[in-house]
């Protein structure tokens, strides 16, 4: 059978850096798949590489053994096939939220009439309706993280990398925009793999949550979420009578994966 475009897997991934302190070890022997459409979400005491893992989906780290693959094919450098959105919104603030959001458009040589309307199509798509020629200093931090959405989703991606992409925002905001990106994800049929470290994000919003263990970072459990909080959005699953479970199981991991000693921070 032909693999899926939005496919992604690591096959036996170790990651070294090398420093001033010499050689870590960062990730060992990490096999991982994750289907195309589906949901993930990574958690992890701090230092675990987490980011690291998201570093080599996204291409920008090579493995020093094993391999990265996207829809069948290694990953061997960044491509527009994969977006990247970070806690920070990182927008421009000389630019306009509709020259923001089309960033990514104008690199890849669309015509300004194209970027203009696909952008304006993506914010309406983010709740963000007539604010395209406003700048990124007029806008609250929720809306600032809807235009960084509507920017990551402007070339079309395959695949979301999101390093926790709401861990800046209070937590009313947070939960509408946990909303607003998995039905957005969902709905055109997006691959995507979430750092976090909200154990109650992370069950809320995904198909299948891998905890991992530090120093290496390697997969210490992974946990399948069921069917009945997986068809909710984010706010109404933490409602549902299965959550609890689900946070507790992940709450177990996490609990023995500090006995093993997390990073501080
Ligand atoms: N550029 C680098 N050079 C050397 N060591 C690094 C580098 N980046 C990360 N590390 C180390 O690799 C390990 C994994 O880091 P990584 O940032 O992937 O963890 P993380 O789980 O994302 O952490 P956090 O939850 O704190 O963001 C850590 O021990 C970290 O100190």
């Amino acid at each position: 059978m032909a693999e899926k475009d939005g496919m992604l897997e690591l096959r036996s991934v170790s990651h070294v850096y090398v420093g001033r302190q010499g050689a870590s070890l960062a990730v060992e022997d990490l096999s991982l798949t994750v289907a195309e459409g589906e949901f993930v979400s990574l958690v992890g005491p701090s230092g675990c590489g987490k980011t690291t893992v998201l570093s080599l989906l996204a291409g920008l780290l090579r493995p020093a053994s094993g391999e990265v693959r996207m829809g069948g094919r290694e990953v061997e450098k960044p491509s527009a096939k994969v977006g990247y959105m970070l806690q920070q919104d990182c927008l421009l603030p000389w630019r306009t939220i509709r020259d923001n959001a089309a960033l990514g458009l104008e690199i890849g040589g669309a015509s300004a009439a194209g970027r203009a309307a696909a952008a304006e199509r993506l914010l309406a798509e983010v709740g963000l309706d007539g604010t395209g020629s406003r700048y990124p200093g007029e806008l609250s931090g929720g809306m600032r993280q809807r235009v960084a959405l509507a920017r990551t989703l402007a070339p079309d991606p395959e695949v979301l990398l999101l390093d926790e992409p709401f861990s800046a925002l209070d937590m009313h905001i947070k939960m509408q925009l946990e909303d607003l990106v998995q039905a957005t994800l969902r709905r055109l049929g997006k691959t995507a793999v979430l750092v976090t470290h909200d154990l109650a994000e992370a069950a809320a919003m995904s198909d299948r949550v891998i905890v991992l263990a530090p120093h290496p970072g390697r997969i210490r459990a992974e946990i399948a979420v069921p069917p009945e909080l997986r068809a909710l959005a984010p706010t109404e699953a933490r409602k549902h009578p299965a959550f609890q479970a689900v946070f507790d199981e992940l709450w177990r991991e996490m609990g023995a994966g500090e006995a093993e000693g997390g990073e501080a921070g």
